[in-house]
């Protein structure tokens, strides 16, 4: 279970996949995308825009129900990609490594971009834009809603911090 939560906004998002765009932008030109889905859709639609690239494939794998990993699965395989070669893989983030680990053992030639790493998963990554504590789990604007929170004085004297 993760010690602390940390909240992306959409704006927040927007700006981290275009700062990715504009560091792969030189190490191209790219011939298409590979987006690890669900994750990796939103980043990779920002990231193929800047870039001005239209072929966007997909892997679909499966690693965590909410918080909790499990063993990865592929359920859907980027067939257009071949061996990755002249392929960006694009997700939202990398935790353990193990999905990073995973695909690209099934496109080799490909390159792996991220918006967010954690420690462990650092390696596993050819760039990403901010590094995550290991304890921190991240909160997507997909993953969100604005809350109605009561004043402090109105709380129960209990749950006021
Ligand atoms: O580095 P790892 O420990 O393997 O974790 C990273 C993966 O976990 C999340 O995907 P998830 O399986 O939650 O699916 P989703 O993208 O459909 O939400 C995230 O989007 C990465 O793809
Ligand atoms: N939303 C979200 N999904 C994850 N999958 C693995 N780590 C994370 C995380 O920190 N946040
Ligand atoms: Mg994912």
């Amino acid at each position: 279970m993760a010690v602390s939560y940390a909240t992306v906004t959409w704006d927040q998002l927007h700006r981290d996949a275009r700062q990715l765009a504009a560091a792969l932008m030189p190490l191209g030109p790219w011939q298409g995308i590979v987006a690890i889905t669900r994750g990796g859709l939103i980043p990779a639609a920002i990231i193929g825009r800047e870039l001005d690239c239209r072929l966007i494939e997909s892997i679909s794998v499966v690693s965590y129900d909410e918080e909790h990993q499990s063993e990865p699965r592929v359920i859907k395989m980027p067939v257009a990609a071949g061996d990755g070669e002249g392929f960006l893989i694009i997700d939202d983030l990398v935790d353990s490594g193990v999905t990073a680990q995973l695909v690209r053992r099934l496109l080799p030639k490909a390159y792996f971009a991220c918006l967010y790493a954690k420690p462990s998963g650092r390696p596993s990554t050819d760039k990403f834009v901010v590094e995550v504590p290991q304890e921190t789990w991240i909160l997507f604007p997909w993953d969100t809603a604005p809350l109605f929170v009561p004043p402090l004085a109105r709380s129960r004297p209990d749950t006021a911090t």
